[in-house]
């Protein structure tokens, strides 16, 4: 690693990271692999999937060979500097809202609703019987 290699910081790898125009985090190397989209033996769509975030397991889980690894080199952009966050900053959502509240109390409601009308129905029945 040189003093003048590019820093790249998650915030600006997930920038990129659509079929048109995407960066990928290899071993603490930042690569842009857009050129290689059409050329990728495994379709261009997998690749995708190491977007925003550390692509190192994704990359090697395939067992890529020596030729594979050699090609990624002229894609170099520079180096990954800094942590890598959860999810892309720009499709951050917000979870545990009121709206996961109201939807978590809806499926107990969807739930409890049934068995009672079935509690119902069997007391009416033993209820009948008596007579
Ligand atoms: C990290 C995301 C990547 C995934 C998930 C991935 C996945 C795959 C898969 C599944 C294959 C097998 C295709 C088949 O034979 O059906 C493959 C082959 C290949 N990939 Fe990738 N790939 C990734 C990134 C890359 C990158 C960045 C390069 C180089 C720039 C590359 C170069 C190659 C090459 C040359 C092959 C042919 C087999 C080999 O030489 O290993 N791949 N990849």
């Amino acid at each position: 690693m040189t003093s003048t290699e590019k820093k790249i910081g998650f915030e600006e790898l997930c920038k990129h990271n659509t079929l048109e125009d995407l960066w990928l985090a290899i071993d603490g190397i930042v690569y842009d692999v857009t050129p290689f989209m059409d050329d990728h033996p495994g379709g261009g769509e997998i690749m995708l999937s190491a977007a925003n975030k550390d692509g190192t397991d994704d990359f090697e889980d395939v067992g890529h060979s020596p030729h594979a690894r050699e090609l990624l080199k002229k894609f170099k952009v520079g180096v990954f500097e800094g942590e890598f966050g959860d999810e892309a900053p720009l499709t951050k959502k917000k979870k545990g809202g009121r709206d996961d509240v109201s939807i978590g109390g809806n499926a107990i409601l969807g739930m409890v609703l049934p068995i009672l009308v079935l509690l119902c129905a069997i007391m009416a029945y033993y209820m009948g019987m008596q007579r």
